[in-house]
Order: C-alpha cells, then structure tokens, then sequence
C-alpha cells in the first residue's frame, strides 16, 4: 500500500538537513501552505461567488486589480502576520514593503515575497494562475527589518516556491536541496508528496512566449523564434509554441516536459514585464535546482543586483541546452555588454 507523506511531515524530515535549524522555515512553509489551501478553495469557485472581476484600485504597476489578487493577497499577509516567522512581507499588490510588527513576530527573522496571484488575466477565464514565493533570511539583526532586507540578490533566497491552482492544485518549492513537488489531496486537505526531486530535461521542444509582441523584440528574440519555427526533424524541430498567460503555468508545464520560456524587453517595457524580487528571483531558483537555467538573455538572474521592490526584468529562463541557445542569438544579433557574467560561445 503506496504511503502518503504530507507537506508537513516532508518539512520536517528536511529539517535534519539543516543542523541548527529551530523549526522557523518549516513553520514559515506550514503557514504558505495554509494560506494556499484557502485560495485555492476560492479560487476552485470563482464563477459560483462574488470573486470575480476586477476592483476600482489600481497597484503600482498600473494594473487594475483583480478581485482575487486582492483576496489573495489579503489571505498570504494574514497567514504570515499570525504564524510569527515573518518580519516583512514584500507584495507584487502593495507598493511599499510591509513590516509585521505582531508580539509573536518580534523575534521573526524571515523576509517573504510573495506574487499572490500570478496569471492575473486568466483567473475570470477559469486557465490555471499561480501564487509565487520567495523567502530571505533578514540582514539586519537589529531593530526594525528594513526595504535593504528585502533587496536582497536572488543567491541569498533560502527557500523559493510556487502554487499552482490548475486542473490539480500543487505546491512545488525549493530550500536549496533539489525541488519536491505536492498535490492537494482535497479528501484529506494536505498536499502530499507526489512530485519528489524534479529535474527539468536539459532540452526540450516547447517554446513559451507573447509572439504578439513579436515586432517589438530584439533582433535575438526574433531570431531565435524563426530558429524555432526551421523544420528539422533531427534537432525535434519546429518546436511547439504553448503561451497560457500565467507564468507559473507556463513554466511548471516546461519544468515537467522541458522547454524554453521568454519575456524579453519590449517597446512596452523595455526593462522587461515580470518583477525580479517575487516572479524572476524565485522561479530563477527553483529552475537552476532542478537543473535549468535562468538568463536576461546575457547575465544569470540570481546574480543581478536588486535596486527596487517593484523592478522589472526580462526573462529566458528553462531547459539549459534550450537557453543557452537563445542566449546565443542574443549574443550574436543583439550584443550588450554584459554587465555580470562573460559569455565565452558565440555562433
Ligand atoms: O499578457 P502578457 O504581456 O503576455 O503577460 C503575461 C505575463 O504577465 C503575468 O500575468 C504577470 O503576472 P501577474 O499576473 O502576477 O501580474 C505573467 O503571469 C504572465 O506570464
Ligand atoms: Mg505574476
Ligand atoms: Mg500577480
């Protein structure tokens, strides 16, 4: 008879992996966990209630937001702010950093950033979203945690992860020692192991990006995408195009299947769309854990400086072979210095 091991006893049994760990992150992880399973009871009903549609408040980024980013976000504060692990909490939905200053969180040495409902556009249209994660350990010992603790480069991360609320609802995440990946047992309202130590193929045929912005691309990009499209059966090409919309479900299909997925700067957004500190830092981490790779197309996004909670970065980020490739178009038809990391293979 197949054993079930829940999210909880998974946790604590990585705990021996860490020495002098007192429990803190495991509590900090229970925590997101709750909070997810209550969006996800949300989210599994959004046509039945009133969850659907949008608010008349506009974030920092412009966006109109949704009534359930706003739920979501909502849910993910409350459950940090009452477990007692969380000192700040850092959120795609709130344009300034939050302090947690509850009696039970003065102690509180973790730092959260949280995208609480990534695919935003896609929660009305019932097509899988996802909440993004990604945890810090605080520089500063005393005092108040300050924005400094929140910018921190993508390499300090001790635990990154992801929900995703899809045809099952799964809670994948990363301290550091591989990727595990758990599904909501609805039955018994645990997420079970049933995903353990992911690796993400070195190559893969699926390709992930908005080629309705195809014109405003760099001349790399727009190489790389005809690349893609040769027929040649030998390289598994024209490789597949899938684009749902929402990150986390582009790149979970791609991190079980292999593929390639790119949010290159635009005219729109010339530094990129997706935010560094809660949608690329973490993903970054949990894909390099598993074995992929994550670029601006020039420097590794881990080792990017973090200047601004809400700054944007572009994104090529998946199968390493497949990557690496892109980052060779970019390299040989849109050069840049790159400021980090020398790239030696040119075509
Ligand atoms: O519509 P576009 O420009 O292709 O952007 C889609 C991208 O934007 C996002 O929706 C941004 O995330 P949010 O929904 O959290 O704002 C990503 O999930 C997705 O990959
Ligand atoms: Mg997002
Ligand atoms: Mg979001």
């Amino acid at each position: 008879m197949k054993t079930v091991k829940t999210l909880g006893q998974f946790i604590i049994e990585k705990q021996a992996d860490f020495p002098f760990a007192k429990g803190e992150l495991s509590r900090l992880l229970r925590d997101i966990g709750i909070a997810a399973k209550i969006v996800n009871r949300e989210i599994n009903k959004a046509g039945l209630i009133d969850i659907i549609g949008e608010t008349d408040s506009v974030n920092s980024h412009g966006e109109r937001q949704k009534k359930m980013d706003v739920y979501a976000n909502e849910q993910f504060i409350s459950a940090l702010r009452s477990g007692g692990e969380c000192c700040v909490v850092a959120s795609e939905e709130n344009d300034e950093h939050i302090l947690i200053e509850s009696e039970i969180s003065k102690h509180a040495k973790y730092i959260v950033a949280i995208d609480p409902l990534d695919g935003s556009s896609n929660i009305d249209v019932n097509v899988s979203v996802g909440t993004i994660f990604s945890i810090y350990r605080r520089k500063t010992v005393e005092g108040k945690a300050t924005l400094a603790d929140v910018l921190q480069k993508g390499t300090e991360q001790v635990a990154a992860g992801y929900v995703i609320y899809g045809s099952s609802t799964m809670l994948v995440y990363t301290t550091g020692k591989g990727v595990n990946g758990f599904t909501l047992d609805p039955s018994i309202g645990e997420f079970c192991l049933s995903h353990p130590g992911i690796k993400m193929p070195k190559d893969g045929y699926i390709y992930s990006i908005n080629e309705g912005y195809y014109t405003h691309f760099p001349l790399g990009v727009k190489k790389y995408i005809k690349y893609c499209q040769v027929e040649d059966t030998a390289t598994n090409r024209p490789y597949t195009s899938r684009y749902t919309g929402s990150m986390i479900a582009d790149l979970h299909r791609n991190l079980i299947k292999g593929g390639i997925f790119l949010y290159p700067t635009t005219a729109q957004y010339p530094n990129g769309k997706l935010r560094l500190v809660y949608e690329c830092n973490p993903m970054a981490f949990i894909i390099e854990q598993a074995g992929g790779t994550a670029s601006t197309g020039y420097d590794r996004i881990l080792d990017l400086d973090v200047d601004e909670l809400h700054q944007r970065s572009a994104i090529f980020i998946g199968s390493e072979h497949m990557v690496k490739r892109a980052e060779d178009f970019m390299l040989a038809f849109s050069p840049q210095q790159p400021s980090i990391v020398q790239h030696k293979k040119v075509i």
